[in-house]
């Protein structure tokens, strides 16, 4: 039984992510942008934290609200909703792009063309992300996923040949959506015989590391709005081979038993 207002009920705060994160960014807009969330908080957790945090207020039914996204297991386990953003601080649909850095193309041109040409769905991915929450090694969930589908794979490394041990290196953020599509690629660009190291930095270590040539790709950038900054500070230091996946989304989530539709009932 509500005990009080929303606020009230969650201590005026909302369960964010790490500090650098774009959905962080936004949420610092929304609560300058909306008046009734002048007194509210964002905490700054992780990824992991939140989801658990999640997770124990939805088994108790309690209140709680998460700065979120889409694909993300969690809709999977949870019935959830994002709540109306009016004021469309946190966009509309979003795309998830692969970022190269500048001569990829020229020196490691197998790789540039799988990279090139990685493109899965929203339900690809949450296949990778649910048997990784249920506990399989991301490495081994990516390599059954890359197993279960010769037919998708072959279409990124048509046109790629064969290499002998050259070194790739690819740079992501540890939110599960990126450690399921980067285990992922990384098997693939594994499969046509690169050795494939993984640097898990936060978002805006990620994009100075594609930009300053120290890692040679991502697939993690989330655009229009999410990594806007990110992409005015670094865009012209990068290659930007396009979207990965369609049909993304950011905003603030809520388990479907609380009685809140928008933002601005926040109060
Ligand atoms: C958390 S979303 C996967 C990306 C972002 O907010 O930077």
């Amino acid at each position: 039984e509500a005990s009080g207002s929303i606020g009230e009920e969650v201590d005026y705060k909302i369960i964010g992510i790490e500090p650098g994160a774009g959905i962080m960014q936004a949420t610092d807009t929304a609560l300058k942008e909306y008046e009734n969330l002048a007194d509210w908080e964002v905490v700054e957790s992780s990824s992991a934290a939140m989801a658990s945090e999640l997770q124990k207020a939805y088994e108790d039914e309690e209140p709680i609200i998460v700065t979120g996204w889409t694909p993300h297991w969690k809709f999977a386990k949870f019935d959830l909703k994002y709540l109306e953003d009016p004021k469309g601080v946190y966009g509309e649909a979003e795309v998830i792009q692969t970022l190269v850095r500048q001569g990829l193309k020229d020196e490691q041109p197998n790789a540039y063309t799988v990279l090139d040409q990685f493109f899965w769905t929203p339900d690809d991915m949450a296949q990778v992300m649910v048997e990784i929450q249920d506990g399989a090694d991301p490495v081994e969930a990516a390599s059954a996923w890359v197993e279960d589908n010769s037919d998708k794979v072959a279409e990124w490394t048509s046109g790629a040949e064969k290499v002998d041990g050259e070194k790739i290196k690819l740079a992501y953020v540890a939110w599960d959506s990126e450690i399921a599509s980067t285990n992922v690629v990384a098997k693939v660009l594994e499969s046509i015989g690169y050795e494939v190291e993984l640097l898990q930095l936060d978002a805006g270590p990620m994009f100075a590391a594609i930009a300053e040539g120290d890692a040679d790709g991502m697939v993690a950038a989330w655009l229009p709005g999410t990594h806007a900054a990110y992409m005015e500070e670094y865009g012209d230091k990068v290659e930007d081979l396009g979207p990965n996946l369609e049909g993304a989304k950011i905003g603030l989530v809520v388990p479907a038993y609380m009685d809140v539709d928008s933002i601005e009932d926040l109060k």
